[in-house]
């Protein structure tokens, strides 16, 4: 007998099977979307010095304390001050140096003076304005404390980190290993487009979506392909395997007579089981020469649901994230659904909201069908039907996945 094991119970085996990867020191530019895998000390402070935060004149507010529109007050311009001027002069009083934004301050100046204030003189400058004691001043260590966690480990790299890591100073990060992935469509049916179809061929998609969903996480995926037969199955992949930290295949799991995943990996340490989902029920995983696998069913569908629900959270643990699920709402369906008792059904459908209103609405896109690829092009969740129900009225409240 088929023992049928749980969407939650399988989903925590693939999660287990990818574990967690090992730490990698990586230049930031291949940083984008990786975990830290250690905390990220400041090696300087942000800003490093007190700088100018406008264009502008830098004074000791003491000396231009009366100055309006009405009564200017004129001080002769001492220095000039361009950002990445590093031998910056003290500023004595009843002086003013002229100053960019981004220049040090010059010890003595308390203050900064929009050029815009000013008669914007470059010799003697007539200042029409009395700055607050401080004004336009950024100050040392006020984003970031030198010696500090300015990322702390765990952290998602995206555009504002990478660039915090870059103004502490760092051109490496230690990083959770991006995993590398062998995709491989099995099926002699398969042609690689543009190659013309003959009869009873289809173009090969599984690889091309697997691999862009793949890399979307941040991991690198390569694909193969593999016509019905064991030798050749075993041959394209066995010499491969310790190129890649985890083997992907769709297709040949089910219980036809020609099945060439199941055929090749059956009595190796790779378990085929029934999963209580619709689509995507066939599956199995475990390790071929130590090598984690997945085997995904070949119905295109299945492929993005089981990616979905399974190896997206494993990825995304692997790679050190602690939030691995898809947004989760409530929302109430525009039309009735059934789903097959026992199993957990994922359909494809379109969410919405609308103004004002907390609940959402949302609405199947396409069947049931697993080979119903268009639709689920126009999908932009799925809605879980859970094992419990079998019929859902219009208007019932669904979970809605959000992409
Ligand atoms: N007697 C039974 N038959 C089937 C069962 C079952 O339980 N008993 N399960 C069905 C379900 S559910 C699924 S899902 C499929 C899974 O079958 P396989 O994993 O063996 O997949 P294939 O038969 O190789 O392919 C299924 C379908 O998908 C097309 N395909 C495969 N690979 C690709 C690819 N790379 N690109 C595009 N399309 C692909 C293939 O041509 C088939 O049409 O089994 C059911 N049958
Ligand atoms: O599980 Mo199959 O994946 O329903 O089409």
């Amino acid at each position: 007998m088929v023992v049928v094991v749980s969407v939650d119970e399988y989903r925590a085996e693939i999660v287990s099977l990818l574990g967690t990867a090992p730490p990698v020191s990586l230049p930031l530019a291949d940083c984008a979307g990786l975990v830290l895998a250690d905390d990220v000390l400041a090696g300087v402070s942000l800003p490093p010095f007190d700088n100018s935060a406008m264009d502008g004149y830098a004074v000791r507010a003491a000396d231009v304390a009366g100055a309006s529109a009405e009564s200017p007050v004129e001080l002769p311009v001492g220095e000039d001050i361009p950002a990445g001027r590093v031998d910056v002069p003290e500023l004595p009083p009843g002086v003013t140096h002229r100053i960019m934004t981004g220049a040090p301050m010059p010890p003595g100046a308390d203050s900064v003076v929009m050029v815009e204030r000013t008669d914007g003189g470059t010799e003697k400058v007539r200042i029409n304005e009395a700055p607050e004691p401080g004004a336009h001043i950024r100050h040392v260590g006020e984003d970031v404390q030198k010696g500090s966690v300015a990322l702390p480990k765990g952290t998602v790299l995206g555009p504002a980190q990478l660039g915090l890591a870059a103004a502490v100073g760092l051109d490496r990060l230690i990083v959770r290993k991006p995993l590398r992935v062998l995709v491989v469509s099995t099926g002699t049916e398969l042609v690689v487009p543009p190659r013309p179809l003959k009869f009873g061929q289809i173009y090969e998609s599984n690889s091309i979506t697997l691999a862009a969903a793949i890399r979307a996480l941040g991991c690198e995926a390569e694909i193969a392909m593999s016509i019905d037969d064991v030798g050749m199955f075993r041959r394209a992949i066995e010499p491969r395997l310790g190129e890649f930290d985890l083997v992907v295949t769709t297709g040949g799991v089910s219980a036809g007579a020609y099945e060439v995943v199941k055929d090749a990996l059956t009595g190796m340490d790779v378990r085929f089981q029934k999963v209580a989902i619709q689509p995507g029920g066939p599956q199995g995983n475990g390790r071929w020469n130590g090598i984690p696998v997945v085997t995904l069913p070949g119905n295109p569908v299945s492929v993005l649901v089981s990616f979905e629900v399974f190896l997206r959270p494993a990825l995304l643990t692997a790679l050190g994230h602690s939030n691995v699920d898809r947004h989760r709402v409530r929302a109430r369906l525009t039309e009735g659904l059934k789903s097959p008792a026992g199993r957990r059904q994922f359909r494809r459908g379109y969410y919405w909201q609308r103004e004002g209103e907390v609940t959402g609405e949302v609405g199947p896109r396409g069947g049931p069908g697993s080979h119903l690829l268009a639709a689920f092009t126009q999908a932009n969740c799925l809605i879980v039907l859970p094992e419990s129900v079998a019929d859902v009225p219009q208007g019932a409240e669904v979970d809605v996945l959000l992409f």
